[in-house]
């Protein structure tokens, strides 16, 4: 599409090659990716509204932050325990915090949505975005495995939206996967790769095809072990042990799962079900069902597969 539009008050044709700079950046949903994405572009410079449904669900997820940034800030200024703080003071600084949604648009070059893994709920919050972001604008869904296009329909600015996929931990994992819809126009797609590499990541291309690259790999990996728990050929515990040291893998697929929350894993699950019926690898678990029904999500909530209180 070869619309004109706005950027930072000068017209550009989305046909010509020039890039919208991002530097005002709204991250939508301040849960694990959410305050993971904010903590990385406000390391590296942009300024950052942070925006969930509530100012506590905010303070916990700032508190998270700091927390991270100390982490970072320990290794990056070693011998530098003033430099550290500094560093964590400046980035901290970067970031404000919102509860409207429309508001927090105001002035974005870039939204990127991370809040739950539920396409209606998506829809519902980019048809009200689309009205009150600027023109210029670009839309960025951190979906893990809805399709990028169900989402961008819901707004009349197909040109400039598409997929900015980060993986969690956001500030340790090195690769964001980009993702354009047939309407991605080709600054909209240059934008978001630049912004990903501004972030310091590695950048990977790829359609909207279902999982992208990662979890079109990983997601049928731990649906597998799921089966071999089910199935009582293996504990979650050997799995686990077998997949660290006979593949190599920083975490078990059991591990992972905890960490990823299980709340999002079963959406993930459910999601692809109705999708793909015929799959049996795809139909529901019973044991994250019933996890999830007890309210044990993981790291988040302390217990999963595994007990994580300290
Ligand atoms: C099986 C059940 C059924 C499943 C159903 C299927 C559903 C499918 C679900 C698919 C979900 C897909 C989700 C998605 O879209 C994509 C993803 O993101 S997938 C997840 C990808 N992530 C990984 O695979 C993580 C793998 N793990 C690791 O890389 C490491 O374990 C990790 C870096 C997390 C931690 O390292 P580790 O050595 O284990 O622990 P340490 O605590 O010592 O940390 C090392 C180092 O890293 C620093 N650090 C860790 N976390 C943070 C942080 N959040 N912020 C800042 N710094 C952090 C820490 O300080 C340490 O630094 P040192 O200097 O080395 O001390
Ligand atoms: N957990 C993971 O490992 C990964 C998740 N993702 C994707 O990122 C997205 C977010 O996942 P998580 O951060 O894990 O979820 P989370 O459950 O930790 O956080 C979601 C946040 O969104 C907020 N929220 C929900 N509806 C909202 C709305 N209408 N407006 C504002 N805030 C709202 C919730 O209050 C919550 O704080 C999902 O689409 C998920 O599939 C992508 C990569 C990895």
């Amino acid at each position: 599409m070869a619309g004109v539009f706005k950027v930072f008050n000068r017209s550009f044709s989305s046909s010509a090659s020039t890039m919208a700079q991002i530097k005002q950046v709204t991250v939508i949903g301040s849960g694990l990716m959410g305050a993971g994405i904010a903590q990385v572009a406000a390391s590296t410079g942009h300024n950052v509204v942070l925006v969930d449904q509530n100012q506590d669900i905010l303070d916990k997820s700032m508190g998270n932050l700091r927390k991270s940034l100390q982490r970072v800030a320990k290794k990056k200024y070693a011998d530098d325990a003033a430099g550290g703080e500094n560093f964590v003071k400046d980035v901290l600084g970067k970031i404000q915090t919102e509860t409207d949604s429309a508001k927090s648009v105001l002035k974005a070059d870039l939204v990127i949505e991370a809040i739950v893994e539920n396409l209606d709920v998506k829809r519902k919050l980019f048809k009200q975005l689309d009205q009150a972001a600027p023109q210029h604008t670009i839309f960025a869904s951190n979906t893990s495995s809805l399709p990028i296009s169900d989402i961008a329909t819901s707004t009349k600015r197909l040109d400039r939206f598409g997929g900015l996929h980060y993986f969690n931990p956001v500030p340790m994992m090195k690769l964001v996967e980009v993702i354009r819809i047939p309407d991605t126009s080709d600054d909209t797609f240059k934008s978001l790769v630049e912004f990903g590499k501004a972030n310091g990541k590695v950048t990977v291309e790829c359609k909207d095809t279902p999982g992208f690259i990662v979890n079109r790999l990983l997601v049928p990996y731990m649906m597998e072990s799921v089966r071999l728990v089910e199935r009582g050929d293996a504990s979650p515990r050997d799995i686990d042990t077998a997949m660290k040291l006979g593949a190599g893998y920083p975490m078990g697929p059991f591990e992972l799962a905890d960490y990823v929350g299980l709340d999002t894993v079963k959406f993930i699950i459910d999601g692809w079900c109705e999708k793909y019926p015929d799959n049996p690898l795809f139909q529901p678990s019973a044991m994250v069902n019933k996890l999830v029904s007890e309210g044990k999500l993981g790291m988040k909530t302390g217990e999963g597969f595994y007990s994580h209180k300290k």
